[in-house]
């Protein structure tokens, strides 16, 4: 602990230690994108990065992506879910964190959308990356999040996208992710955004939000 000078921090900017670089990780701003299915967590993400260049990791991504590279873990991750079974979460969080790490000289921050999905993963994260700086709770009523999935199903492509699936993925949702948002709550770290309104209008607020980051 403590060896990290800024001096050797700025001779290993081009790349550097292990310890280094998870260093500079704990260091970035790191912001939690929560919400339920359809509450627009995609749309704002998207406006995020065109206004304030952080870079956006959603693990579902993530994962498909790994999968069509076709390296060995993505190989593995094939197998795995292609027998139905739930990818562990120290493989999602290793890539996630694989993600991180190349972009962390250049990233002015990070977006991790879908991610923590439950207190466990929020906790591992912590463990292995770093605690979030905030996180953005995009709130919208369940009425509001049902009338917009059953918008993007006309042109997504998601098997998810489906009213009858709905109420599932949003049981999910409260019981599992709810949690995560009272962990960060509790400690001073959220942000709750009505997403009632326009993309404009909710932009608004994340910004204001954002703003307040140092
Ligand atoms: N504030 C808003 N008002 C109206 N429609 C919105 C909206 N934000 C997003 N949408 C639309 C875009 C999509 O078709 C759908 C779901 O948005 P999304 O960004 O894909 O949500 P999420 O990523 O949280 O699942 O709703
Ligand atoms: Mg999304």
């Amino acid at each position: 602990m403590g060896c990290g000078n800024s001096k050797s921090a700025a001779i290993s900017s081009a790349g550097g230690s292990d310890s280094v670089r998870d260093n500079k990780l704990k260091k970035s701003k790191i912001v939690f994108v929560v919400g339920g299915p359809g509450s627009g967590k995609g749309t704002q993400c998207e406006r995020i990065v065109g206004k304030y260049g952080f870079t956006h990791l959603s693990t579902g991504d993530l994962l498909r992506a790994e999968v069509t590279s076709g390296t060995e873990r993505g190989q593995r991750l094939n197998a795995i879910m292609s027998r139905g079974e739930l990818v562990p979460m120290e493989t999602v969080l290793q890539m996630l964190k694989d993600a991180m790490l190349f972009k962390v000289d250049s990233a002015k921050g990070f977006l991790i959308d879908g991610y923590p999905r439950e207190l466990s993963q929020a906790e591992a994260f912590e463990k292995k990356i770093a605690i979030p700086k905030l996180v953005l709770y995009i709130n919208a009523s369940s009425e509001t999040m049902m009338e917009r999935l059953m918008n993007r199903a006309k042109t997504s492509g998601r098997a998810d996208d489906k009213a009858e699936t709905f109420k599932a993925r949003l049981q999910t949702y409260y019981e599992a992710t709810e949690p995560v948002v009272q962990r960060y709550d509790s400690k001073g770290l959220v942000k709750k955004i009505s997403a009632e309104g326009t993309a404009d209008e909710v932009f608004k607020l994340v910004c204001e939000a954002l703003d307040s980051l140092k």
